[in-house]
C-alpha cells in the first residue's frame, strides 16, 4: 500500500519581509497518485505552501524535495516544467488561440507541429471541449469554466507528473463548480498525475482529497488524514472549526451502503420500494429510505451488482454504517505521514537562514517561465 513520496515538506518555514510568517515549521509528504488538499481558513499560508513548491516563492528555511531532490537547488525554469499550475482566472494569453494557449510550453520544447498538434485535441478532447469547436477560438469567446477547462488542458500539455492547483474552480458558479470537480476527478484518475489542490471549501477537500491537510494561521499543520477520518475524528479545536457544522452529512457523502449494513431481504415489505444499490453513498441511501411510504416500514431494499436484491436496509443501518466508517478512518496512522510520527505540528522552530521574499508577480512568471 505504501506508495512512493513524490514531494516532501520538511520543516518548511516562511516569513515575509514584512515581519509575517506564513508557513512555519511545515512537515508534509505528498505520495504519488494522490490528491492532497490543502485546506485552512484565510490567510493561513495555503497558497505561500504551494508556491514554495515550484519556486514562486522561496521558502526562509527547511527544504522542499521534489523526487527526492531539493528544488531549491533545481533550476526554477525546468523545475515548472515537470509541475503544472493551475490558478484561479487562469491567465490565459489572450492574444493567443486555445490551441496556441495549450501548445505553448510543448512549442517552447522544440515538439514537432503534428505531435503539438495532436497533443492539443488529445487534451481537448480530455476536458471535454472539442477540437473542431474550440482550437480556433480566443480566450474571450470562452465562458469561464471553459477557460478553467483550458487552463488544466495547458498545465498537463507536456504531462507533468506533478500539478498544483491554487482554487482552480474558485471562479466558477457553484452548480458549474460540481461539474469541473467531477471532471477534474476523471481526469486524475485517467492520467495518474499527483495533485496538490488548495481550497478553502471543506466539501471540496472532502470530495477531491485522497487525504485532506488542514493548516492553521501561520502554515501550522493542524491535521493530516483522509477526509473520513479528518471529518469524524477531528485533531484540534482547530479542525473543529474549521470544518464547522455538518460533519455527519459530509461522512454520509463519503462512506458506502455495504453488505455488513443490510437486514435479511426477507424482511422487505411488498409491493417492495425502488432499491438503493450496493455500495451507494450513505447520503443517496439516506434519501431512499426518507422519502419511503409509511407502508415501507421504513426498509428500502439493496440491490447488488447483477440487479438482484441482496438484503435491506434501515436507517438505523445506515447509522451502524456511519460508526463504522467512523471507526475504520480512527484505525488510520496517526497524521497518515508516511515516516512522521510526532504528528500535526511538524518539527517547527528552525532558525532563518535566508529570506529571499516572493517573486514579483508570481502567477505569470509561472507560466511564462515553464515557456521561455
Ligand atoms: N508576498 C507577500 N508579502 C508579505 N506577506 C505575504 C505575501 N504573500 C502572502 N503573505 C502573507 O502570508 C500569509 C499567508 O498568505 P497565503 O496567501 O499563503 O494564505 P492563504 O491561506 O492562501 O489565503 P487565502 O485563502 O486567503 O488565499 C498572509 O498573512 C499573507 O498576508
Amino acid at each position: 500500500m505504501a506508495s512512493r513520496t513524490v514531494i516532501e515538506l520538511d520543516s518548511v518555514r516562511k516569513s515575509f519581509g514584512s515581519g509575517t510568517v506564513a508557513v512555519e515549521g511545515l512537515s508534509l509528504s505528498v505520495r504519488e497518485h494522490e490528491v492532497l488538499a490543502l485546506v485552512g481558513p484565510s490567510g493561513c499560508g495555503k497558497s505561500t505552501t504551494l508556491r514554495m513548491v515550484n519556486r514562486l516563492v522561496e521558502p526562509t528555511s527547511g527544504r522542499i524535495l521534489l523526487d527526492g531532490e531539493d528544488v531549491t537547488t533545481t533550476d526554477p525554469v525546468a523545475l515548472r516544467r515537470r509541475i503544472g499550475y493551475v490558478i484561479q482566472n487562469v491567465g490565459l494569453f489572450p492574444h493567443r488561440t486555445v490551441e496556441a494557449n495549450i501548445a505553448t510550453v510543448p512549442g517552447l520544447l522544440g515538439w514537432d507541429r503534428r505531435r503539438t498538434r495532436a497533443r492539443v485535441a488529445e487534451l481537448l478532447d480530455l476536458v471535454g471541449l472539442p477540437a473542431a469547436t474550440y482550437a480556433k477560438r480566443y480566450p474571450h469567446e470562452l465562458s469561464g469554466g471553459e477557460r478553467q477547462r483550458i487552463g488544466v488542458a495547458r498545465a498537463l500539455a507536456t504531462d507533468p507528473p506533478v500539478l498544483l492547483m491554487d482554487e482552480p474552480f474558485g471562479a466558477v458558479d457553484p452548480e458549474f463548480r460540481r461539474h469541473l470537480q467531477t471532471e477534474f476527478q476523471r481526469i486524475q484518475q485517467e492520467t495518474g498525475t499527483t495533485v496538490i489542490l488548495v481550497t478553502h471549501d471543506i466539501d471540496e477537500a472532502a470530495r477531491l482529497g485522497d487525504r485532506i491537510a488542514v493548516l492553521s494561521r501561520g502554515g501550522r499543520l493542524e491535521q493530516v488524514a483522509s477526509p473520513l477520518a479528518v471529518l469524524a475524528h477531528p485533531a484540534s479545536e482547530r479542525v473543529r472549526d474549521f470544518i464547522g457544522d455538518g460533519a455527519a452529512s459530509r461522512m454520509l457523502s463519503l462512506a458506502r451502503v455495504q453488505s455488513a449494513d443490510l437486514d435479511g431481504a426477507d424482511r422487505i415489505v411488498q409491493p417492495a420500494p425502488a432499491p438503493v444499490r450496493l455500495g451507494a453513498r450513505l447520503t443517496d441511501a439516506f434519501e431512499a429510505v426518507a422519502a419511503l411510504p409509511a407502508s415501507a416500514m421504513g426498509r428500502v431494499p439493496v440491490v447488488g451488482e447483477s440487479g438482484d436484491v441482496v438484503g435491506s436496509l434501515t436507517a438505523d443501518g445506515i447509522l451502524g454504517a456511519l460508526r463504522r466508517a467512523a471507526d475504520a478512518a480512527a484505525q488510520e496512522p496517526a497524521n497518515g505521514v508516511p515516516g512522521d510520527a510526532d504528528g500535526a505540528a511538524g518539527s517547527g522552530g528552525a532558525g532563518a537562514t535566508s529570506a529571499t521574499g516572493a517573486t514579483a508577480d508570481a502567477d505569470d512568471a509561472a507560466v511564462t517561465d515553464a515557456a521561455s
